[in-house]
């Protein structure tokens, strides 16, 4: 079984409601009826129900057993204005303009309908962008108790590989904090373990990424890693974690054992905490594109309820992946 069909079937065991706002998109469609099909979730799809419907049925998509919600007519939708205006009134939120971004931004609604409880998680992305999709999970859901900051993985699985979990790894952060301080990257390694260990159940072991191995480069990007690790050692003495480790000394084991002899951690790692979002974004689309990997994501973290986002380039069974992962990660919020 594939790892991904591993993470299905976790999903389909206890079954969890998931909006797909972005209607507009033939990709959601397609996605839609896979998940309907093979049961991996309850689907909850933002529109117009006749301009939805008609969409799929140019494309021959069976989306009979999702609910459609349209925004114009739900009689949620008052409260859902009357909410969005309470939590984002500090911030100058007035109805009239809340019920403007709840009536045109579906991306908007579908976050409030988690916010409110009447879907588990959401899923979005496939055509807007990593910061207009984030935005409003941000704004509107916030941090998990205990959680500082958000921040955003890839799962990666790398076909043919004797690296990592058998080729699987989170690569992060890859999405959301584009310049982490030392603190944010210690907070995005502990997060990624977490994760991890929920998506993968393997133990996470967690390499600080740099272009320096122990010393080997100096200058203040190396700094910066140096003092994420030390801050992620002393908040998370029970993990697995060293570096700053460059990438071979991190996952190939006869290069670690040369340039890190001593680490538990070099030439082992399945979790890469990047220095910042250029290396993350760009080395997890290197490993997709060039080594032909399923790259899951972005799949944040610390957020306190589960909504996910997709690169523009993702394929309709990328984001079938991607609800599969949230509904295992809604699965585990029910368990704490
Ligand atoms: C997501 C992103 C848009 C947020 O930045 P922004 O638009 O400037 O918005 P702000 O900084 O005003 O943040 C909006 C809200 O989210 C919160 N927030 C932002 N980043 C956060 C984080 N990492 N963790 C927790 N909360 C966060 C802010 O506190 C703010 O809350 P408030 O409105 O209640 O005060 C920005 O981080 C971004 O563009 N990231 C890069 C995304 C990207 O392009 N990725 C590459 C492709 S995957
Ligand atoms: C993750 C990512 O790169 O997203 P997008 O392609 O939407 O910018």
């Amino acid at each position: 079984m594939g790892f991904i069909d591993t993470l299905k079937e976790r999903a389909k065991a206890n079954v969890k409601t998931i909006v797909l706002p972005e209607t507009e998109d033939k990709r959601t469609l397609a996605a839609t009826e896979k998940i309907l099909k093979e049961g991996i979730a309850k689907v909850i799809l933002v529109g117009n129900e006749e301009a939805v419907k008609k969409s799929a049925a140019e494309d021959g998509y069976d989306i009979s057993g999702a609910q459609i919600v349209d925004p114009a007519t739900s009689e949620k939708t008052q409260g859902y204005i009357d909410k969005l205006v309470e939590l984002r009134q500090k911030k100058g939120m007035t109805p009239d303009q809340a019920k403007e971004i709840l009536l045109n931004q579906y991306l908007y609604y579908g976050v409030m309908m988690v916010k409110m409880g009447d879907a588990d998680g959401m899923v979005s992305g496939a055509c807007h962008s990593t910061a207009d999709t984030l935005r409003p999970c941000l704004q509107i859901l916030k941090t998990k108790p205990g959680t500082k900051l958000v921040s955003a993985f890839f799962l990666m699985v790398v076909p043919n590989c004797e690296y990592g979990a058998n080729g699987a790894f989170v690569f992060a952060d890859s999405g959301l904090n584009q310049n982490p301080t030392s603190e944010e990257l210690a907070a995005i390694a502990a997060s990624s373990a977490e994760s991890f260990e929920l998506l993968v159940q393997e133990k996470p072991i967690v390499a600080m990424l740099s272009h320096s191995t122990k010393g080997s480069a100096k200058h203040a990007d190396v700094d910066k890693v140096v003092e994420a690790t030390k801050i992620a050692k002393e908040q998370n003495p029970e993990l697995a974690l060293d570096g700053e480790f460059q990438l071979d000394a991190a996952i190939v084991p006869s290069v670690g054992a040369s340039k890190a002899p001593g680490s538990e951690v070099a030439g082992k790692a399945n979790v890469l905490v990047f220095p910042d979002l250029d290396a993350g974004n760009i080395g997890y689309k290197l490993v997709q594109r060039l080594a032909k990997a399923e790259a899951y994501g972005p799949v944040t973290q610390g957020i306190a309820k589960p909504v996910n986002d997709l690169s523009r380039g993702c394929s309709a069974d990328d984001i079938v992946g991607v609800v599969a992962i949230t509904a295992v990660q809604c699965q585990a919020d029910d368990n704490k």
